[in-house]
């Protein structure tokens, strides 16, 4: 199968950058540390940012015998290296309002100095630095072709940040992490490219040269340093480091390191003697090493702490989806070739999952003594004695073809057969994208349009993979051949998570109100409780329908109304004793029957019962008192709960049934008309903390609450407490 030429190149710079690529990330990780654990020190003086320097100067010498010169970091601790006097030579961080000592110099940790050697140049020196450059660049290059597989899913740059299709953890997130890491993940490779080829001198050497501004003057004019104007002008946030006259000489000048120049001031009379601009290669040094260690600042190091931990999953991601897609790729060793088979099989696959179902095809052909050759879409050609093509195709991006089909739509132009064949395109996609089995359309019509090829079966769509599916076309495919094929399912790949699968215990003949109850079993062990959903997604449907959930023992009642165009509910009712049906348990915690309330009032209409049906059979639930009013059509629609409810009756569950029906001669009411003739029992429920439930449908469940809060006013004088009701209505 080929593999797209980003694809390839990510994967092999991932590859042979791996180990590399891990330690510095690694390290990134530690490293980060590093300067928020600088910036959570105590030595950063409040304000001191727009304290002019004349302050802080006057303020040092005289605290001090000499001052040697004063430096501002990253952090914004001030350093003065001083000659204090007592005659000591000292360095340490100072408040620059007082001139006074306030800690002692930073000592590199033993963990940043190791991690910050092996990040730096892997303990090798220069040829560790050069290494480090050049993977810095090779992870560039990785995220330029990672934006390019991003573009190709998403089906173009346009779409680049629409919505990601949810498809398995690691693309998913992959994928998405990519996005969100995508500058900042720029920003660190071409800062690393950029401090590596400073290292190694490469940049351009900086052509600014330091001007002469005043020509100094001989004669003292003034020998008091804080009343200069420079220094007055100069706040502390713009000075980096500052070098003092080392004698009295008027050569030897105080030499200002500003973040945007250099100035040398004249001791004596503080005029700027000369003047040197910093130079963009300079400034880009600086913006670099900021960016590149996020020294001085606790957010642009929590960024890089985020990224680097990010390179680590998509170094765990990536191999973990390239194995999967190895496991995914099944070899058919052509028995026939091209020219001597019968039956051509051509599959167009990006993941490799297509190829399982070409095999099983094939081997099922082979088995009743059929010539077959299964080859690419990229690789279509002549086949001189076949009668029978059958295209297996999946759809990629946005309604692309995969890559192993790019060049058929030329190819079948260009190519012409010597027989007539019989076609039949299968379409494998995912109804979560919009252009569902898009490219095997195209492959359709290609075909239809072209004289060497007449249909056979018209085009089967094939949602996520389903085996039910593919066994339905095999066996209508099989029909128009005459042929009777023994397909084994394809085999999914190990770690390949399959929903789980209900068994089919019981099912209830439908009732006039074309309702029936169906129980299911796990066939795993599974965690759920009354008042949970069961998601069902019918084959080849993407839409999935909720059921509320009756748990009994260990099985879940479901009550289904059938809908006369409703394709779960008719789905379901297909289903006949010992089916399997895959489907998911989502809990529904605001929907559990209550634990600590006393009395519990449950209200349903229809359906609705369902989970009512559960909570009042639960042997293992807290004792409290159940008083269940459900509302239905007609006497006859009830008996389909009766025994579940006469259960509950006998074993106490359940202290009061209340029914209304709104069809049956003799009564024609609702649900909420008996709630308004038990008013008592609802108020004294509600009076000592009970809990109301209701479950059916969204128009009941006003009405019910209109009730609800009648009673409340009228009985309690209160509106009613929210708090004490749950819902599940729909
Ligand atoms: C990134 C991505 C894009 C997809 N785009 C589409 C699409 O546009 N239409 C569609 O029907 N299926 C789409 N699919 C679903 C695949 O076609 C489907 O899962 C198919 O069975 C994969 O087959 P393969 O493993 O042989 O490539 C897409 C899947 C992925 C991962």
């Amino acid at each position: 199968m080929t593999i797209s030429i980003w694809r390839y190149s990510h994967l092999t710079l991932a590859v042979s950058t791996s180990i590399f690529i891990l330690l510095a990330a690694l390290t990134g990780v530690v490293l980060a540390f590093e300067p928020i654990s600088n910036q959570l020190k105590p030595y950063a003086v409040k304000d001191a940012q727009s304290l002019t320097l004349d302050k802080t100067i006057a303020v040092l010498k005289a605290e001090y015998d000499e001052v040697i010169q004063i430096e501002i970091d990253k952090n914004d601790f001030v350093q003065a290296d001083v000659i204090t006097k007592a005659g000591d030579s000292e360095t340490f961080y100072v408040n620059p309002f007082t001139g006074k000592k306030i800690g002692a110099i930073i000592e590199k940790a033993p963990i940043f100095k190791f991690a910050t050697n092996l990040h730096r140049s892997l303990f090798l020196k220069s040829t560790g630095r050069a290494i480090i450059g050049v993977v810095s660049f090779l992870l560039f290059l990785m995220t330029v072709s990672g934006v390019f597989l991003i573009a190709k899913r998403q089906g173009g740059f346009k779409a680049f940040f629409s919505k990601i299709i949810k498809e398995d953890f690691n693309p998913y997130y992959h994928s998405i992490l990519g996005r969100y890491t995508l500058i900042p993940i720029v920003i660190v490779t071409v800062t690393g490219v950029y401090l590596s080829l400073e290292k190694f001198s490469l940049l351009p050497t900086d052509s600014h040269r330091h001007e002469v501004v005043v020509m100094p003057s001989a004669k003292a004019l003034q020998n008091n340093t804080d009343g200069f104007n420079v220094f007055k002008s100069i706040t502390l946030s713009d000075v980096a480091h500052v070098e003092f006259p080392f004698s009295e000489d008027e050569e030897d000048y105080f030499i200002l390191k500003l973040h945007d120049r250099e100035l040398f001031v004249n001791q004596n009379n503080g005029t700027v003697v000369s003047e040197k601009k910093t130079g963009f290669v300079a400034l880009a040094s600086g913006w670099s090493l900021f960016l590149h260690t996020g020294e001085g600042s606790v957010i642009w190091s929590l960024v890089l702490l985020l990224t680097a931990l990010s390179i680590l999953f998509f170094m765990y991601s990536g191999f973990a989806m390239t194995l999967n897609r190895r496991k995914k790729r099944v070899k058919i060793e052509n028995k026939f070739n091209k020219d001597t088979a019968e039956y051509i099989i051509l599959v167009g696959s990006e993941t490799g999952s297509t190829f399982g179902f070409a095999k099983s095809l094939y081997n099922a052909l082979m088995a009743q003594g059929k010539s077959v050759f299964v080859s690419e879409l990229n690789q279509y050609t002549t086949y001189k004695k076949a009668k029978h093509l059958v295209v297996f195709t999946a759809t990629y991006g946005d309604g692309e073809a995969p890559t192993n089909a790019t060049n058929f739509e030329r190819l079948v132009g260009e190519i012409p057969q010597q027989n007539t064949l019989q076609y039949s395109v299968v379409g494998f996609g995912s109804l979560a994208y919009q252009g569902y089995c898009k490219y095997a359309l195209i492959v359709d019509a290609l075909l239809q349009m072209h004289y060497n090829f007449v249909p056979n079966i018209k085009l089967h769509k094939i949602h996520n993979q389903s085996v039910e599916a593919f066994n339905y076309w095999v066996s209508a495919w099989s029909k128009s051949k005459n042929l009777t094929l023994d397909v084994e399912a394809p085999l999914k790949p190990k770690g390949t998570k399959s929903k789980p699968l209900f068994k089919v215990v019981n099912k209830t003949e439908m009732n006039t109100d074309a309702s029936f109850l169906v129980e299911l079993e796990p066939a795993r062990k599974s965690k759920f409780t009354s008042g949970d959903l069961l998601s069902i997604t019918p084959e080849n449907e993407s839409v999935e329908r909720l059921y509320s959930i009756g748990k009994t023992d260990k099985n879940i009642i479901l009550s289904i109304k059938k809908h006369e165009f409703g394709i779960c509910s008719n789905y379901l009712n297909t289903l006949k004793l010992n089916d399997m049906i895959t489907a998911e348990i989502k809990q529904n915690k605001g929907f559990h029957a209550p634990t600590s309330a006393k009395e519990v009032v449950m209200i349903a209409n229809g359906t609705g019962i369902a989970p009512f049906l559960g909570m009042v059979n639960n042997e293992n639930r807290k004792p409290s008192k159940n008083y269940l009013f459900w509302g239905g059509r007609t006497k006859e629609s009830y008996k389909l709960y009766s025994k579940l409810i006469d259960k509950a009756f006998n074993s106490r569950n359940l202290s009061g049934i209340y029914l209304s029906f709104s069809k049956e001669e003799s009564q024609k009411k609702y649900v909420q008309n008996s709630l308004v003739e038990k008013e008592d029992l609802i108020a004294r429920v509600l009076k000592n903390n009970g809990i109301i439930m209701i479950c059916g449908s969204i128009a009941m469940m006003n009405g019910v609450l209109e009730v609800l809060e009648n009673i409340s006013y009228s009985k309690l004088g209160k509106a009613l407490n929210m708090s004490q009701i749950k819902t599940d209505c729909y």
